[in-house]
Parts: C-alpha cells; sequence; structure tokens
C-alpha cells in the first residue's frame, strides 16, 4: 500500500515536471513569436511611414495595435492548456508543483504520449490560432493603412482641385479687374473724343451762327438801302452818280401797253442780214451785228416801247404776248458752234396758261430763258409785249424783267434771312406800280399760306416755300409768269397744291403762265401746249377745256 502511495506521488511528480518544461517551451515560443511580431509591426510602420513620407503629408496618425506581453501570452497559453487538458489540468494546477514529491509515481506510457500528443496539437493550434490572429490583424491593419492612404490621395486630390479652382477663380478675378480697367480706359478715351468732338461741334455751330447773323444783318441793310433808293431813286443817285448816269435814270422809264400808248408804238423794219459766214465766225459776226443794232435801239425799244423787227415781223402787241420770228440760240463751244435754237417762229395769246414739254437736251429751258428775258437769242426776233428781246442791252433787259416778269425756279431761290412776308416783299418793291395787283395779304391768302408770313424759308417744306416764291413773283404783278418745272422737287399733293395757284392766278389776275415740264400729265390743266423738239417746235395744240389740277394723273 505504501508502495502504491509512493508510486502514484512520484507520477504527480514526473507529470508536473513535463507540465512544468512543455510550458517552458512554449513560454519561450511566445517570446519568439512576439519577437517575431514586434518585427512585422516595426515593418508596417516603416511602410507607414515611407507612404506618408512620399505623400508628404503628416506621418499616419494610425495607432497599431502593441503586440501583446509575454505575459499575457503566458497566460493566454496557460488558458489554451487548461482548456485542452480539462480535469487533469485542473488538478495539476490545483496542485502545488513545486511541493509535489519528485518521485511520487509515474504516468503511464499511453498517458505520456497522449500528453505529448495534446501539447503538440496544443502548440499547432496555438501556432495557427496565433497565426490567424495575426494575419487578420495585419490584413485589418493593411486595410486601415489603405484606407488612410485613400484618405489622404482623396485629400491630396481635393486639396488640388480646391487650388486650381482657386488659381481659376484668382485669374477670372484678374481677367475681370483688367477687362473693367480697360473698360474704363475707352470709356475715358470715348468720353474725350466726344467732348472734343462736340466742343468742335459748338464751336463750328456758334462760328456759323456768327456768319449767318451778319450775313442776314448785311442783307437786312441792303433791303432797307433798295427800299430807301426805291422811294427816291433820283435824289440818291444823283449825290452818287455822274451827269450821264442821272439821264439815264430819269430817261429810262419802262413802257407800258396800255390801248392809248399802243396806237402811238413805232415800227422799224430793219433789212434782215444774211451774209454771215457759217460756224464760229458767222456767229461772232451775228454778235458783233446784233451789238450795233442794240445800241442804236435798245433805249427804245424799252422806253418808248418802239417795235423793232430784224426778221420781217410784225407782232400783233394787243392779241400775242409773246411773238418769235426765226429765233436761234448757239453756243461756241471751242472752235465749233452748238447750235440749241434752231429757227423758233411761234405767237402766244395774252392770258393763255402754256405749257412747254419736250424730251430733255430738247431746248425747253433755253427757250424759257430767251423768252423771259434770262437770256438773249444770237438771232431772229423775240418780241414779249411787243419790245424785242434780241435788241435790248443787258442792263435794258434787267429793267424790263423787274416791270414786267416774275419767276418761279424749281429750287425756290428765297433769301434765307427773310421771312416769307419779306421775300414776297422784295418782289413787291419791283412791282409794276401802274398795274393793280393784289396786296400782300391778298397773295397770301390766295397760296394758303396766310398763317406761314413770319416764317423763315428753313422753317418751311419744299412746299410751303415754292408757293412763297410764288407769292415773291405774285408781288411783282407781273405781266408774264415763267416757271421752270415748279412741281419738279414736290411731291404730288405740294406739286397739285402750286398748280392749283397758278390756275388761280392765271383765271382770276389775268395772268399769262409759261411752265416747262417734263410731266406730260401737267399739260392737260393748260390752253397751249407746246412741244419743243430738237431745238425747235414740234407741234402747238390748244386746249379748249383745260383740266382741274385736282383731277389730273400724277405720275
Ligand atoms: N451754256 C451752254 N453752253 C453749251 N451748251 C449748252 C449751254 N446751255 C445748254 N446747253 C445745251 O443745250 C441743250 C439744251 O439744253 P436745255 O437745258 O435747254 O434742254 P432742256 O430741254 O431744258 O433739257 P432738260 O429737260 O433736261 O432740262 C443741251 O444739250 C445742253 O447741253
Amino acid at each position: 500500500m505504501a508502495n502504491n502511495k509512493k508510486n502514484a506521488s512520484a507520477n504527480t511528480w514526473s507529470k508536473a515536471e513535463n507540465t512544468k518544461t512543455v510550458n517552458a517551451q512554449k513560454a519561450a515560443q511566445v517570446k519568439n513569436e512576439a519577437a517575431y511580431n514586434k518585427e512585422i509591426v516595426d515593418k508596417y510602420k516603416e511602410a507607414i511611414s515611407s507612404t506618408n513620407k512620399s505623400l508628404n503629408k503628416k506621418s499616419v496618425s494610425k495607432k497599431i495595435a502593441e503586440p501583446k506581453t509575454e505575459e499575457s501570452k503566458i497566460a493566454e497559453v496557460k488558458q489554451t492548456v487548461k482548456k485542452e487538458l480539462g480535469p487533469k489540468a485542473k488538478e495539476v494546477k490545483v496542485q502545488n508543483i513545486k511541493e509535489t514529491p519528485k518521485n511520487e509515481g509515474s504516468l503511464s506510457k499511453r498517458e505520456q504520449k497522449l500528453i505529448e500528443k495534446l501539447n503538440e496539437k496544443e502548440s499547432i493550434k496555438q501556432k495557427l490560432a496565433e497565426e490567424k490572429k495575426y494575419k487578420k490583424e495585419n490584413k485589418k491593419q493593411a486595410k486601415l493603412i489603405y484606407k488612410e492612404q485613400m484618405q489622404q490621395e482623396k485629400e491630396r486630390i481635393l486639396f488640388k482641385k480646391q487650388a486650381i479652382e482657386l488659381k481659376m477663380k484668382q485669374e477670372a478675378e484678374a481677367e475681370t479687374r483688367r477687362v473693367a480697367a480697360e473698360k474704363a480706359k475707352a470709356a475715358k478715351e470715348t468720353e474725350l473724343v466726344e467732348t472734343k468732338r462736340v466742343d468742335a461741334e459748338k464751336a463750328e455751330k456758334e462760328k456759323q451762327a456768327r456768319e449767318l447773323k451778319m450775313k442776314q444783318e448785311a442783307e437786312a441793310k441792303k433791303l432797307l438801302e433798295e427800299k430807301a433808293e426805291t422811294k427816291k431813286p433820283v435824289a440818291k443817285k444823283q449825290k452818287k452818280a455822274t451827269k450821264v448816269e442821272v439821264v439815264e435814270v430819269k430817261e429810262i422809264e419802262v413802257f407800258q401797253t396800255t390801248a392809248e400808248s399802243e396806237a402811238k408804238r413805232e415800227f422799224i423794219e430793219l433789212e434782215p442780214k444774211a451774209n454771215f459766214d457759217k460756224g464760229v465766225k458767222g456767229l461772232k459776226q451775228k454778235n458783233k451785228y446784233q451789238k450795233q443794232l442794240t445800241n442804236k435801239y435798245s433805249k427804245d425799244i424799252l422806253s418808248q416801247g418802239t417795235i423793232v423787227t430784224t426778221a420781217n415781223c410784225r407782232p400783233n402787241t394787243l392779241e400775242h404776248i409773246i411773238e418769235l420770228k426765226n429765233v436761234r440760240k448757239s453756243y461756241i463751244t471751242g472752235d465749233l458752234e452748238t447750235p440749241i435754237l434752231k429757227g423758233i417762229d411761234v405767237k402766244l395769246d395774252k392770258g393763255d396758261f402754256i405749257v412747254i414739254l419736250g424730251p430733255s437736251g430738247s431746248g425747253k429751258t433755253t427757250f424759257l430763258n430767251v423768252i423771259s428775258g434770262l437770256d438773249k437769242a444770237t438771232e431772229g426776233d423775240v418780241f414779249i409785249l411787243g419790245s424785242n428781246l434780241s435788241l435790248l442791252k443787258d442792263s435794258h433787259l434787267t429793267k424790263f424783267r423787274r416791270r414786267n416778269v416774275g419767276f418761279i425756279f424749281q429750287q425756290y431761290n428765297l433769301l434765307t434771312n427773310l421771312t416769307s412776308k419779306e421775300n414776297a416783299e422784295v418782289g413787291q418793291n419791283l412791282a409794276n406800280k401802274d398795274k393793280q395787283g393784289m396786296s400782300i395779304e391778298e397773295i397770301f391768302e390766295t397760296i394758303g399760306m396766310k398763317e406761314q408770313m413770319n416764317k423763315y424759308p428753313h422753317q418751311m417744306s419744299g412746299g410751303q416755300q415754292q408757293r412763297v416764291s410764288i407769292a415773291r413773283a405774285l408781288a411783282k404783278n407781273p405781266e408774264i409768269l415763267f416757271a421752270d418745272e415748279p412741281t419738279g422737287a414736290l411731291d404730288e399733293e405740294m406739286g397739285r397744291k402750286v398748280l392749283e395757284i397758278l390756275v388761280k392766278v392765271n383765271r382770276e389776275q389775268k395772268t399769262t403762265v409759261v411752265v416747262v415740264t417734263h410731266n406730260p400729265n401737267i399739260a392737260k390743266i393748260a390752253n397751249t401746249v407746246i412741244h419743243i423738239k430738237n431745238g425747235l417746235i414740234d407741234s402747238l395744240e390748244k386746249n379748249k377745256k383745260p383740266a382741274d389740277p385736282k383731277t389730273i394723273e400724277w405720275s
């Protein structure tokens, strides 16, 4: 019995010794593995540090799990052994190993083998668990590091993006500032240029106003002088002029046709002269001959009403206000004679409304100028109111025109610095005092311009200005009213109005009206229509029923 007890005790001790050895081995192994783990952790740390360095960022603020202490490892192994050995291990632990006698029995071989196997198994299991754990830990760490790196990369990209955006924003702001500065500069320059332009315009306007004022003053002065001169012509001229001129002023009184004066008119028939050369030479001879006759007969024609013919023509002055015989008009161009009017014969009745038509360049205006005394024929008789205008001196021609004829031009020719009324008064100053005519007010009433009497030409329309020019012509109370394209610059409405006035004057005042026009429709309001073609009268038609200007077609 005592021996059995002794053996059991020896066995227990031996077991304990073995367990101690195993535990020591395990502790050594854990120590080694701990060192190994530490090395791995160090490596990770180093990797993290190098990654951080490469990202040029702060070090990863990662808390890497420190390896477990040796004591905790040993405790853990002990715990595992305890778990594996179950109640046996419990038993071993319960007993005090140091106190257990060394020779107290021994384990059976089977038990020993079992323990060895268990230890081995435990060791492998332990190792696998550790490995798994470390792997898991490493994977977790790597994941964290990766996550951290990704986060850092994201931050880096975000930072870069923000930096780019900031740069772009700064550049945009700088561009905006530059554009604004340029705009401001341009605006300043424009303002400067505009200011200069406005100043220049202002200066120019002031200059023009000064000039206009001076011109107006000069014209007004001239008008007043003319008025004063008209009132006392003889007295003033006597002061300044020579004796001969005084005689001239006294002598020249334009002949007026009355029933009484008509009977007293002298008639002189000159032998027609035909032995002139051809061309320019002949033209010069004709001019010379005409001058001689002019010097001889001009005064008598103008003041005495002497009728002088160079073309075998005795005009019927009671019937015909205009009578032309073999009228020619030529111009000298270089060495060549250019014939325009080529031998015109015509008789036009007093009080007629005459319209002259013809193609452009046919000689209409030349014809009008010759019969109105604005130009002189080269050859032939031009009897107007019985006076042969071909034999009047220029100064006498002017007097004749002033007394007897009125003009209306396409471009109204009003004095710009005089009002409508004053323009008309200029005409009135030249009026035929012996002939009873309309007053200025009546004239403006006739032309429908009473409200515009105090307006200046620039304050009126073209049609209104043309009507003022009619008023001016009518104020002269002329025997004949000549109009060259009077509606040429007007629209239809104004054109018709002007024609209505001319017709009215013709009917009511018995004024002979001669109108040159391109518009064949206007011919319908006339009672005499002349067609001029190539410097000759192509036809003369009488119209017994002239149309009202309101009813004619216009274009
Ligand atoms: N001073 C001049 N010197 C030379 N030729 C002239 C002169 N004046 C007019 N002519 C010519 O006389 C011709 C007739 O001119 P005019 O003005 O009389 O014609 P018109 O029938 O009135 O023409 P339009 O209807 O075009 O006004 C034209 O060929 C013109 O060139």
